[in-house]
């Protein structure tokens, strides 16, 4: 399997406070991969270096052999649309909805490149295939959605671009487990090929038999890692 991103010696945080400290990790493409930790550990702040989106990091991040990480200089965000463009898109935790807009509108701020926003409708398409609620609800305020609809919104925008990247932050938080089981399955039926998908989770029951590899993170390192795993 070809080498997707290839992290080395990560080193990221906000102001003063260092969260990440010399992170290492391989992503080839057509993995699954659970990353695990308790709050606060630094889930959240790696798929943020990864899309720039951190206060300031040292170290390398390639995607595909093409240096994204580097030494930030510009600010927070200033190169998140170019990473966005290379193939990585990232379905942020806790939903980050704009309430005020209709879920069409909203799948629409997901179809970020000039050739997703051309196929928008074919796009909306697909997403209404992979989670079905929301056909009905296309012209509906996401304000007033339930949560577990709300999450669907969250992870459908994400899936607006072409991305071969898919970072997605704690897909089940706050939904009534069959809920979260419903969303984690259309998650899992999201094609892999060529693609690869970083996945963090603190309920590690909910990553059971469905990832490659669970990577602990604790206090910004990370820590082991078991392959091909089969959870009961
Ligand atoms: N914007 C920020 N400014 C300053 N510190 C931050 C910021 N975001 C996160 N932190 C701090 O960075 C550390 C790691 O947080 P992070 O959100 O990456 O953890 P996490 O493992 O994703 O946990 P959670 O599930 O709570 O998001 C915490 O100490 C947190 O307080």
């Amino acid at each position: 399997m070809a080498e997707l991103l290839e992290i080395r010696r990560l080193t990221a945080g906000y102001g003063p406070l260092r969260v990440l400290h010399e992170v290492d990790l391989t992503v080839r493409a057509g993995e699954r991969i659970g990353l695990v930790g308790l709050n606060g550990h630094g889930k959240t702040t790696l798929f943020r270096a990864i899309t720039h989106m951190v206060g300031w990091q040292q170290g390398s991040i390639r995607l595909e052999g093409q240096e994204i990480g580097g030494t930030r200089s510009l600010g927070a965000g200033r190169r998140t649309s170019g990473i966005v463009r290379r193939g990585v898109a990232m379905a942020p935790q806790g939903d980050a909805i704009f309430p005020g807009l209709t879920v069409r509108q909203h799948l629409d701020c997901g179809a970020y490149t000039k050739l997703a926003w051309r196929e928008r409708r074919r796009r909306r398409e697909r997403i209404m295939e992979i989670f079905p609620p929301l056909r009905a609800l296309q012209s509906s305020l996401v304000g007033k959605l339930s949560g577990g609809e709300r999450r669907m919104v969250s992870l459908g925008r994400m899936l607006m671009v072409e991305a071969e990247l898919y970072l997605i932050d704690e897909p089940s938080l706050g939904l009534a487990p069959k809920i979260s089981r419903a969303v984690m399955d259309a998650v899992w039926s999201l094609p892999i090929e060529g693609r690869a998908m970083i996945i963090a989770e603190q309920n590690v029951s909910l990553l059971s038999g469905r990832v490659d590899r669970i990577i602990g993170m604790h206090a910004g390192r990370m820590r082991g890692e078991v392959g091909h795993v089969a959870l009961s």
